[in-house]
């Protein structure tokens, strides 16, 4: 166990976007032929700059400017939970079809390789609640537009939407209908 944890401070975005890139492995043609996955394990994998990459976030959002943080299954369940427990937040977890036990809201979307169906609990948030959004890539944006909808659908409000690593080629952020990206890399 490492206990070192230098404070963030600054100006920190080249080192933190270096973090990520260094813990990102391309790997050709998964799982469709044609796209370049981003492989983001050897980044969790590596406990200093994860935690270091966990507090930039929290340090870009400062103090009391999220309630709750939502993390979208199943990469963005890995950091949702870190930003969660440095926070002292509760993690609302946002999951594919027919996982929640609860009545749900539900979303469907296309994402870069395929589509996929995205539910949240009713009364996931209170009515009002500051929500975080977190996942690891931003591709074509569909999941993140499908979760901003569930959770507006559930009553909270997006406070911010932080992602890893996002595909800029891709245009993503244009069907986020104006909410701030926050992206630590933009590749
Ligand atoms: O911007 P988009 O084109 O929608 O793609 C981004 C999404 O794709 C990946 O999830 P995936 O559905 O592959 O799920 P996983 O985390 O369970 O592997 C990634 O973790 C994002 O959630
Ligand atoms: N190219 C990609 N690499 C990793 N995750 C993704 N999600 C959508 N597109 C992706």
């Amino acid at each position: 166990m490492s206990s070192e944890n230098p404070p963030v401070t600054g100006d920190s975005g080249p080192e933190l976007a270096a973090l990520v890139a260094g813990g990102t492995v391309d790997v050709l043609d998964f799982p469709k032929p044609g796209i370049v996955f981003k492989d983001l394990m050897p980044f969790f994998g590596d406990g200093p700059a994860f935690r270091r990459v966990v507090d930039g976030v929290v340090a870009h959002y400062g103090p009391d400017s999220f309630d709750v943080v939502a993390g979208v299954e199943a990469r963005g369940f890995v950091l949702a939970a870190a930003i969660a427990y440095a926070t002292g937040l509760g993690v609302v977890p946002v999951r594919k079809a027919g996982k929640l036990p609860r009545p749900a809201f539900s979303a469907s979307y296309a994402l870069e390789y395929g589509e996929a169906t995205l539910e949240v609990h009713e009364g996931a948030f209170t009515p009002g609640q500051r929500v975080l959004v977190v996942d690891d890539v931003l591709a074509t944006g569909g999941t993140a537009a499908a979760t901003i909808d569930l959770v507006e659908q559930a009553g909270g409000v997006v406070a911010g939407f932080t992602v890893l690593m996002e595909l800029g080629f891709l245009d993503g952020r244009e069907r986020l209908g104006g909410h701030k990206v926050h992206a630590l890399l933009t590749v």
